[in-house]
C-alpha cells in the first residue's frame, strides 16, 4: 500500500521537476484533514522585485496581519518560525487552521480575495485534497498537487526534526499526576540520530507508520479510535462544543468517578501480572451504576473520555513498537495540541508499560506538519536537502555550565549576531558567552565585537553548539546597559531591598502579547489581581516581540502566590514565569539581592552537581543513576542528560556537597 502511494507521488514529483525548479511566489502548503485544515505560508522578506512586492503585500493585507479569520480561522502566532531561509529566500513560516467543515467558506474568501491573481495551483494533502479538488477547481479556477498525507507528515516532520534542535521534546519524568513536567529538547539534528521510529499521527483517527530512512516506511497500523472520537463523545456527554472546552474541562475532572480501577476489583494490586491497583481496569465501567452515573460531573466524563483514548492509543503504539523492534515513538497531530495532560499520559504509558525501553517524543508544530511537507513538494525533492535549508539559527543558552537546566532560545539579529542586550535580557547580568568546541571538548569564547556576539566561525549555525553565559567575577553584574539587575528593565527604578519583589521572566509568550495584554492577564489571576507593578515585553530593534517580558509584582505574596504556578496559558500559549535563571543559579557569592540564606543554599546545591561531558548518546539517566548508586554507593537526587550531536553531556546531583567532592579527579 505504501510502496505503491510512494511510487504513485514520485511520478507526479519527477513530472514537475524538470520544468518546476524554483517556483513562483506565493508558497504554501496545506493539509486537508477529517476536521482540520492547515496552511502552511512562506513569506519572503522582501526585495526589489516588483511583482513579488505587489503579492508578498496582498497576501500580508489579509493573512499575516491577522490571527483570525471569519470566526473560525486562526493563526497559531505561537507557531511562527521568523528567520527561516527557505530556498534561498529568507522569511518567516506561518502557521494557519480552519475547520475543514469551513472549506466552502474558505473557497468563497479565497474567490473574494482573488487567490487565483496569485497562484493557480497549490499543493495540497490530506484527504480533503480529494474530496474538494473538484471544488477548487469550479468555484476558484485552482488545481490542486495532490499528494500523499503520510508521506508529507514525514517529509515536514523528518524536516524540522533535523533542522530545528528545539523541535522534538521529550518529558524526562513523565507524572500524568503533574501539571509542571518540564519538556526538554530531544535532538535529532543528524540524519543517523533520526531512524528508526514510531511516528503515531493522532488526528481524527490514528495513523501509526514505522520510518526506517529518508524513504523507508510503511503504515503498519492505525486506529479509529483518535482526535476526533475523543471530541465527539465529549460534545455527546458533556454538551461542550469545542475541543479547547473539552480540554479544559478533561484537566479539572477526576476519571476514578467514572473508571473502575483495579483495585475496585481486586481491592488492591493484582500483584501476579504487576497491575498496579490504581490502573484502570475498566474505562467507563463505573457507569453502569445509577447512583455513580448521578455522580459523576461533566468534566469527570470529558477526563475519562480523554484517558480512555489516549492510554489505548498509548497501548497500540507500545505493541507497534515492540513488534518492529523501535524504541523511539514520535507522537504527532492536532489531538496533542494544547493538550498537555495527554502528551502527559502517552509519555508515562509508554515508559511504564515498556519498563523504560522505549521513549515517547513529541514536537513543536505535531499539527503542521503534513502542511508544511506538502509546501516542500514545491520543488524536486530530489534536491530537497540542498535546495531547502532552514536555518533556524536561534542561539541555544544555558546560564552556567554547572547550572543543568535547559537550554533557551535566543534569537539573534537579522545580520545573525546576538546583541549582548538581548542576552542581558534573558540572562541578566551576562557579558558573553562559551561554548565547547565540538572538534576538541575545550571552552572557548564567542568573539564579541562592537557589543554583538558573533557566530563563531568553525560553527556553520549557532545551533551547532550550546552555550554558557559568562558574568563577571563577582556574580550578578551591572548589566550590558549599565544597570544592576536589580532594576525595573521598564523604569530603571530599583527594588529596593532584598525582602522586594524580583523582576520575573515571562518566558514564550505569544508574539502578539503587548504589555497591556501582560497586565491584564495578571491582574485577572486569582491571587495576583490588580498587584502588578510592571510588565515589559523585550522587543528587538524593529519593536517586534521577541516572545518574553518581564513582569514585577507590588508584594511578596502576590509574587510567591505567582510563582506558585509557573505555567499560564496567555493567548494561545503555554508560558513560564520564574525568576530569571542568573539569579536562581549563579555559582556566586555575591547576588546583590538575595539573602545570605538563599546565597548559601545555591553554593550547596551547585556543589552537589557535577558536570559530566562527553558522554555517549546510549547513556541514559537510568544508567547514570544506577552507575552511581550501585557501583558506588552515592546517592542521586536528580540526573539531566542534554543529547546533542557529538557533545551530549549530563549533570548529576547527589544528596551532599562530600559525595560530589568524592569525585574529583575521578
Ligand atoms: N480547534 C480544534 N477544532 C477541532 N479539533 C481540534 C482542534 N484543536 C485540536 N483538535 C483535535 O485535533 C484533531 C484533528 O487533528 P488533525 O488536524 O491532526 O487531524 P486531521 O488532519 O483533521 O484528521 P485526519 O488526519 O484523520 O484526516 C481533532 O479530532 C481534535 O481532537
Ligand atoms: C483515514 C485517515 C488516514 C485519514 O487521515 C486517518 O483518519 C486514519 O488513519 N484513521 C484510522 C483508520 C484505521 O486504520 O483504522
Amino acid at each position: 500500500m505504501a510502496s505503491r502511494q510512494l511510487s504513485e507521488t514520485k511520478l507526479r514529483r519527477r513530472s514537475m521537476s524538470t520544468s518546476y525548479r524554483l517556483p513562483p511566489l506565493p508558497w504554501f502548503g496545506m493539509d486537508i484533514g477529517g476536521t482540520l485544515t492547515k496552511l502552511v505560508y512562506f513569506e519572503p522578506s522582501l526585495d526589489n522585485a516588483e511583482e513579488e512586492r505587489e503579492k508578498v503585500a496582498h497576501i500580508r493585507k489579509y493573512l499575516t496581519s491577522n490571527v483570525a479569520y471569519g470566526t473560525t480561522g486562526l493563526r497559531d502566532v505561537y507557531l511562527e518560525m521568523p528567520n527561516v531561509s527557505f530556498l534561498g529566500r529568507s522569511g518567516t513560516l506561518h502557521f494557519i487552521r480552519f475547520p475543514t467543515c469551513s472549506m466552502s467558506i474558505f473557497i468563497d474568501m479565497a474567490k473574494d480575495k482573488n487567490l487565483k491573481d496569485l497562484a493557480d495551483m497549490i499543493c495540497a494533502t490530506g484527504g480533503g485534497a480529494y474530496k474538494f479538488e473538484s471544488d477548487f477547481q469550479s468555484r476558484l479556477g485552482m488545481s490542486l498537487l495532490k499528494l500523499d498525507e503520510l508521506e508529507c507528515l514525514l517529509n515536514g516532520l523528518i524536516f524540522l526534526a533535523e533542522r530545528h534542535p528545539l523541535e522534538c521534546y521529550y518529558l524526562p519524568e513523565p507524572d500524568p499526576s503533574r501539571s509542571d513536567c518540564v519538556r526538554q529538547p530531544y535532538s535529532l539534528t543528524r540524519q543517523s540520530d533520526c531512524y528508526p521510529f514510531l511516528a503515531v499521527n493522532i488526528g481524527s483517527g490514528v495513523s501509526i507508520i514505522a520510518v526506517r530512512g529518508p524513504r523507508d516506511w510503511n503504515r503498519v497500523s492505525g486506529t479509529s479510535l483518535g482526535g476526533g472520537t475523543f471530541l465527539g463523545l465529549c460534545c455527546l456527554l458533556t454538551g461542550c462544543e469545542t475541543f479547547e472546552d473539552a480540554i479544559a474541562l478533561a484537566e479539572r475532572g477526576d476519571s476514578n468517578k467514572v473508571d473502575k480501577l483495579v483495585m475496585d476489583i481486586y481491592g488492591g494490586d493484582y500483584e501476579l501480572f504487576g497491575l498496579r491497583g490504581d490502573l484502570v481496569a475498566s474505562s467507563f465501567g463505573h457507569m453502569m451504576s445509577v447512583d455513580k452515573r448521578a455522580e459523576a460531573k461533566p468534566e469527570d466524563l470529558a477526563r475519562a473520555t480523554l484517558v480512555m483514548l489516549t492510554n489505548n492509543i498509548g497501548s497500540i503504539a507500545r505493541m507497534c513498537a515492540s513488534t518492529q523492534g523501535i524504541d523511539r515513538v514520535i507522537f504527532t497531530g492536532n489531538f496533542l495540541r494544547c493538550n498537555e495532560l495527554s502528551v502527559r499520559l502517552l509519555a508515562h504509558a509508554m515508559d511504564y508499560w515498556s519498563r523504560g525501553s522505549i521513549k515517547a517524543l513529541f514536537v513543536q508544530h505535531e499539527g503542521y506538519l503534513g502542511a508544511l511537507g506538502s509546501l516542500m513538494e514545491l520543488v524536486d525533492p530530489d534536491s530537497i536537502n540542498n535546495a531547502y535549508s532552514i536555518i533556524m539559527d536561534c542561539v541555544p543558552i544555558i546560564a552556567n555550565q554547572s547550572a543543568g537546566e535547559l537550554a533557551h532560545e535566543v534569537q539573534p539579529e537579522s545580520d545573525g549576531s546576538l546583541s549582548l542586550v538581548s542576552l542581558a535580557a534573558e540572562f541578566p547580568g551576562a557579558l558573553g558567552l562559551q561554548y565547547r568546541c565540538p572538534q576538541t571538548g575545550s571552552l572557548l569564547a564567542v568573539p564579541l565585537v562592537d557589543g554583538s556576539l558573533r557566530r563563531p566561525s568553525e560553527l556553520a549555525r549557532w545551533s551547532d553548539a550550546v552555550y554558557f553565559c559568562t558574568f563577571s567575577p563577582s556574580g550578578i553584574a551591572a548589566d550590558s546597559s549599565g544597570n544592576d539587575s536589580n532594576h525595573c528593565p521598564e523604569t530603571g527604578e530599583r527594588n529596593g531591598n532584598s525582602k522586594d519583589c524580583e523582576d520575573l521572566i515571562v518566558l514564550g509568550l505569544p508574539y502578539d502579547c503587548q504589555e497591556q495584554d501582560l497586565r491584564a492577564y495578571f491582574d485577572s489571576v486569582s491571587g495576583v489581581k490588580d498587584s502588578l507593578a510592571m510588565a515589559q515585553i523585550k522587543r528587538d530593534w524593529t519593536g517586534t516581540s521577541r516572545g518574553f517580558g518581564f513582569v514585577r509584582f507590588s508584594d511578596m505574596a502576590s509574587q510567591e502566590s505567582a510563582l506558585a504556578t509557573r505555567f499560564y496559558q496567555i493567548g494561545r500559549r503555554c508560558c513560564e514565569l520564574k525568576i530569571p535563571y542568573s539569579r536562581q543559579q549563579l555559582p556566586v557569592a555575591a547576588d546583590s539581592h538575595g539573602s545570605e540564606q538563599q546565597q548559601q543554599q545555591q553554593q550547596q546545591m551547585l556543589s552537589r552537581r557535577v558536570f559530566i561531558g562527553g558522554i555517549t548518546d546510549k547513556l541514559s539517566e537510568q544508567t547514570l543513576t544506577e552507575y552511581f548508586t550501585k557501583e558506588l554507593g552515592l546517592e542521586v537526587s536528580e540526573v539531566f542528560v542534554s543529547r546533542r550531536p557529538d557533545r551530549s553531556f549530563a549533570f548529576v546531583t547527589f544528596a551532599s556537597a562530600e559525595m560530589a567532592a568524592q569525585l574529583i579527579g575521578r
